[in-house]
């Protein structure tokens, strides 16, 4: 059995969560196993991390640290063992999430997120990243109101994230479409303001097309 890593993008209400279990069930049909985590966290010290950064006060250096420390610890702890035993990985945000978030959202400039990647990512067994990345793309205010829906319907509160401002999340969309034009081998785009019946069809094109039966 052949190991992937596939990674789930997307501004705080683009629909990720609602389509990862879909994906999951494809995947398990045609016989992979599949492991599904998400990001920040995955293990126990970046779950931990996750609730701090999430809900502490903390400058934008400091958050972006505690995202790379965590994606460290997910890559040698969970990711790369998974991989090893031929799993497919199916992650809920990885490393674009950094540069949308705290490049785009925070204004990290891109070297230092590019560092920090390397330390994160590079590993004696070698380069750690999704063979595929699916982004689901729609514009921040359509985000801004599907969180909301979320929220009322599942008596959730806003974290320390999802409570910024709508530019900030304007900033992270468009730090999302740099890394997209960047990496076109990678990311495919997913046109996630619509149905989700028609979000789901086209995360279903992309799946058919990269991994023919
Ligand atoms: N295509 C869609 N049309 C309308 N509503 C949608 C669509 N997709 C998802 N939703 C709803 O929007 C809300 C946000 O979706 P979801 O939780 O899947 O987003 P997410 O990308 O996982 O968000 P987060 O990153 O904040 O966890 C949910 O209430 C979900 O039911
Ligand atoms: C990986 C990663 C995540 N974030 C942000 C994005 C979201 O606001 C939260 C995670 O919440 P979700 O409901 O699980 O999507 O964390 C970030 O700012 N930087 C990152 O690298």
């Amino acid at each position: 059995m052949s190991s992937r890593f596939i990674s789930f993008e997307g501004i705080d209400g683009a629909g990720k969560s609602t389509h990862i279990a879909a994906v999951a069930a494809w995947f398990e049909q045609r016989g992979d196993t599949v492991e599904l985590t998400r990001e920040p966290g995955g293990t126990p010290l970046a779950e931990t991390l996750r609730g701090l950064v999430l809900s502490q006060p903390m400058d934008a250096m400091t958050e972006v640290l505690l995202m790379f420390a965590g994606r460290r610890d997910h890559i040698v702890q969970r990711i790369q063992p998974a991989l090893a035993q031929g799993k497919t990985v199916l992650c809920d945000r990885f490393t674009d999430s950094s540069f949308a978030y705290q490049g785009g959202g925070r204004g990290i400039p891109e070297p230092q997120l590019n560092t920090l990647a390397d330390w994160a990512q590079r590993t004696p067994d070698g380069w750690v990243e999704p063979e595929l990345t699916l982004w689901f793309d729609l514009p921040a205010a359509q985000a801004a109101t599907r969180r909301a829906g979320r929220e009322q319907q599942a008596g959730e509160t806003a974290d320390r994230i999802e409570t910024q401002e709508l530019v900030f999340f304007e900033r992270a969309r468009e730090a999302f479409a740099r890394r997209a034009a960047a990496n076109p081998a990678r990311i495919e785009r997913i046109d996630a303001s619509l149905s989700v019946e028609a979000v789901w069809q086209q995360v279903l094109a992309v799946l058919v097309r990269r991994y023919p039966a």
